[in-house]
């Protein structure tokens, strides 16, 4: 779908991106992830042509970008921007209304798709009429990211799409995100600098440093199986916890244990070892069942499921 070959931009004397390639399928969502300044927004900006590379080529669904019109192209891309971007003059609906009108929409179709997308994403109505800076940060980043969606487009790119917002509004926000039907069909090329965001959203992650590409892969790729120090180093402090949350019972099921007595909670195999954890925390007895796949249960404690994570993670790393 989207495919960059041997791409380099450079500003003046510094080489923001080195010889970056890959391909992202269709529906697939690919994260560029790194440290502050190692070209993420560079490589994001070049697929709409924000930003035109020195050399490489970048094409969408075969077609080379450079021979498409600029306008037209990015008409076809849904576009979120680190600092959101809203037209602060504009009412909500003014504002995601300016692309559907550059494609001539009629008044209708702006007003009903627009409040079908403002629903979509938990602003009704009366946001319509509101100005930005009426709105929270949260609720901006809503608009910003209905704007991107309104025309439907294939692709999406967003740039630090949560980044503007605290901890707790970032983590609604993603899990609504995760949730929306309209972007599982889409293809995603994401940026953000943050590790727990990348590992949440991720079908595969792209980590840079210095405007190059260490790896791609996916998220148990890149924790399992890191393809050098940089890539296992990038990681360190936040690999446990991003094993817990990542790893679900169903991946550890064969190694748990069936306790001889019934849980005081239950929880689902596709739930995480994170959210086991939680769930036998707030436990007096701290004993869990789990609704395994095809009705099966299993009851655990604290030590066993530690126990199967431990076995779990020592099958990964020598896989
Ligand atoms: N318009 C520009 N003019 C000059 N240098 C630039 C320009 N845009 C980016 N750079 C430089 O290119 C390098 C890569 O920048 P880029 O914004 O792509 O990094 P990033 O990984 O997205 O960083 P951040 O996470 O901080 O946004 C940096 O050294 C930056 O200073």
């Amino acid at each position: 779908m989207i495919k960059l070959n041997a791409v380099n931009k450079s500003f003046c004397d510094t080489q923001a991106v080195k010889d970056v390639s890959f391909e992202v399928s269709e529906g697939e969502n690919l994260i560029l992830l790194g440290t502050s300044g190692c070209g993420k927004t560079t490589t994001l900006k070049m697929i709409n042509r924000l930003i035109v590379p020195d050399s490489g080529s970048i094409s969408i669904d075969g077609k080379d970008i450079a021979n498409e019109q600029t306008e037209k192209l990015r008409r076809g891309i849904g576009y979120v921007l680190q600092n959101i971007g809203l037209f602060p003059h504009y009412t909500v609906a003014e504002n995601i209304a300016v692309v559907p009108k550059l494609l001539g929409w009629n008044k209708e179709k702006i007003k009903s798709r627009s409040t079908e997308i403002l629903e979509k994403l938990h602003l009704p109505g009366k946001y319509s009429s509101m100005f930005p800076n009426e709105l929270s940060g949260g609720q901006q980043q809503r608009v910003g990211l209905a704007r991107a969606l309104v025309t439907d487009p294939a692709v999406l790119l967003m740039d630090e799409p949560f980044g503007a917002l605290d901890n707790i509004t970032r983590l609604s926000i993603r899990k609504e995100f995760k949730a929306l039907e309209e972007l599982k069909r889409k293809t995603i090329v994401m940026v953000t600098h943050d590790i727990h965001e990348a590992f949440d959203l991720a079908d595969r992650i792209c980590l840079m440093d210095q405007g190059t590409i260490i790896q791609i892969g996916t998220p148990k790729e890149l924790l399992y199986h890191p393809v050098n120090e940089f890539a296992r180093n990038f990681l360190a402090s936040e690999r446990l916890s991003l094993e817990f949350k990542m790893i679900s019972l169903n991946d550890i099921w064969d190694l748990l244990p069936n306790l001889k007595s019934d849980g005081n909670a239950s929880i689902s195999s596709t739930e995480s070892i994170w959210d086991a954890m939680e769930k036998l925390q707030s436990q007096q007895e701290n004993k869990l069942t789990v609704n395994g796949q095809s009705n099966e249960q299993k009851t655990i404690d604290f030590n066993a499921l530690t126990t199967a994570f431990n076995h779990y993670q020592n099958n990964q790393y020598h896989e």
